[in-house]
């Protein structure tokens, strides 16, 4: 983190177990959505997540399940889906079905970047109405903690554009009023990485337990960590 005035973080595989996106928040979503398909179909604030669904896959209640699902299984990262899954795990959140599992390093590592005066911004394909929920139910020892002061900007593929594309980085350092060459953006994905350094951000791949292998021939191209603390 030597010289970086701000720490860009990737969310899944980056600072919390993909595990907990795939095998508790994919399949709350999925199983919450009948009964908001039921009771919510002309709710104003759910039509306008189901309206931006391609026409031919909302022309009934079923026909929004079974794409769901299809495009949950996957994981096709597209933002009217991740929206409509933020919109989902709200009440998971909130009933505390679920909390937030980040790996025991990253809180206290965050907390101490910012006592350090480095900006601290989100990069996920989740939807920043996501991200922010994510981050106001951080289980940290028996409580729930809100961590959401420690971040100053929020990226999601709405705000900033696909992940794998050079011209989101750029958007994000111009947003976060910061030359590329000042932000570090750590990720567990490959072509992430090469999009931020093609951007002329520094980037460092995140290889946590559950993540996809890392190849030796990455290993050797691209710095790698297995902890915040070894940045
Ligand atoms: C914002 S939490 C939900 C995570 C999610 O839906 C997702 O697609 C995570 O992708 P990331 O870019 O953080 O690897
Ligand atoms: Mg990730």
């Amino acid at each position: 983190m030597e010289g970086a005035h701000c720490v860009l973080l990737d969310i899944e595989g980056t600072i919390c177990p993909i595990s907990f996106v795939k095998e508790t928040l994919f399949p709350y979503a999925i199983k919450a959505l009948p009964d908001v398909l039921n009771r919510q179909w002309h709710d104003p604030e759910f039509q306008q997540l189901r309206d931006a669904f391609p026409e031919e896959h909302r022309a009934s209640p079923s026909a929004l399940q079974a794409h769901v699902e299809d495009l949950t299984r996957r994981d096709v990262k597209i933002a009217y889906l991740k929206n409509l899954q933020g919109y989902l795990w709200k009440d998971g959140y909130s009933t505390g079905a679920y909390t937030t599992p980040l790996f025991p390093e990253v809180a206290p590592q965050l907390q101490r970047w910012k006592e350090q005066g480095a900006k601290l911004a989100i990069y996920s394909s989740g939807s920043v109405f996501a991200q922010k929920l994510l981050f106001q139910h951080v289980k940290r020892d028996d409580k729930t903690e809100d961590l959401t002061h420690l971040i100053d900007g929020w990226f999601d593929t709405t705000n900033a554009g696909l992940k794998n594309e050079a011209a989101s980085y750029e958007k994000i350092a111009e947003a976060l009023g910061l030359g590329a060459g000042q932000i570090l953006f750590l990720t567990d994905n490959v072509k992430e990485v090469d999009a931020a350094k093609d951007a002329g951000m520094r980037a460092i791949l995140v290889d946590r337990p559950g993540n996809a292998p890392v190849s030796d021939m990455d290993r050797h191209r691209m710095h790698v960590v297995d902890t915040l603390e070894a940045v």
